[in-house]
């Protein structure tokens, strides 16, 4: 069990914000931190990283404590077994996607962690390259990899997909997901993108100005299961057009434009970058707001 229960006041200027959370979920679960900009989801990781210190609280992952004020306890980012994954990939520019994996490795001699991590990667072609020579993905990649060669038990991902096009961001998921299971990872995700969440978690903590303000499945958060549609996905809303008694909405689903006519009464809750889950009832498309 990992149990979270940390307060930290942060002040920027003249905007002050209390995070106070409280999060429990179990080893091995894939979780997903999900909120509007500034509500304190990547405070959140760094609070579990260390890198940012909690002013209270407790922080325990299985038997081993963390953090905990009351005990003074407070492990050393590198004493944590954490792998942390940025949007902005922070490779070293001047080593080869070999080095840079070598870098992160502590037992020299262990050289087979490498390798395997290249093979689980796909990055066998590109060992020897520089990151500048590489696209976003492939860079992506190389990070991922540099953060599993500490053989962590938590896979910090902050927003790691969110520079990339929607195929190479559908081609990184697979690899997240594999590497999840294939080292029984807990991993911990930030994301905005709702098919991204869908597709990757069992859990989703969805913050509000610093706080949890809803908990659940993906299909619990997002109302997946409400709709007993035939098929559906989710898509955001990019036009709304009247036509007589009907109203045509445009909805962006992946990189598809797809066109759903509602009624006048039923369009008047949707707006413009409404996130919407699209479905079929008897093979009448309906879309519904999440
Ligand atoms: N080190 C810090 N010291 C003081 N305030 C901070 C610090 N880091 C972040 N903040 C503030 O805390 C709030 C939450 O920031 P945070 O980056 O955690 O949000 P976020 O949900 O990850 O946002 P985004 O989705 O835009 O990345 C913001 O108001 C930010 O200015």
């Amino acid at each position: 069990m990992i149990d979270l229960r940390l307060r930290k006041v942060l002040e920027s200027d003249n905007t002050k914000m209390v995070l106070d959370l409280n999060l429990q979920f179990k080893k091995g679960q894939f979780i997903t931190l999900y909120g509007e900009s500034g509500s304190g989801k990547t405070s959140t990781l760094r609070l579990i990283s260390g890198l940012m210190k909690p002013d209270s609280g407790h922080l325990s992952i299985g038997q081993q404590c963390w953090f905990d004020e009351d005990k003074k306890i407070n492990l050393a980012p590198s004493k944590r077994k954490i792998g942390f994954v940025f949007q902005d990939y922070a490779l070293f520019p001047n080593m080869t996607v070999k080095e840079n994996l070598f870098f992160a490795l502590s037992d020299k001699t262990d050289q087979g962690t490498i390798e395997e991590l290249v093979q689980m990667m796909d990055l066998g072609d590109l060992q020897n390259r520089k990151p500048e020579s590489l696209s976003g993905g492939q860079k992506q990649r190389v990070a991922l990899a540099r953060a599993l060669v500490g053989k962590p038990e938590i896979l910090l991902l902050d927003e790691p997909l969110s520079a990339l096009d929607y195929k190479m961001r559908y081609k990184l998921q697979k690899y997240i997901l594999k590497i999840h299971q294939r080292y029984k990872l807990t991993t911990i995700l930030v994301s905005h993108d709702i098919g991204e969440i869908i597709k990757l978690s069992d859990l989703v903590f969805e913050l509000e100005n610093g706080k949890i303000a809803r908990q659940g499945s993906p299909a619990e958060l997002f109302g997946l299961g409400s709709t007993s549609a035939k098929f559906q996905f989710t898509g955001e809303i990019i036009q709304i057009e009247s036509e007589d008694v009907l109203v045509i909405v445009t909805l962006l689903v992946g990189n598809d434009l797809v066109k759903v006519v509602c009624d006048k009464e039923e369009a008047k809750q949707f707006y413009l970058g409404d996130k919407v889950l699209v479905g079929s009832k008897a093979f009448n498309p309906i879309i519904k707001k999440i």
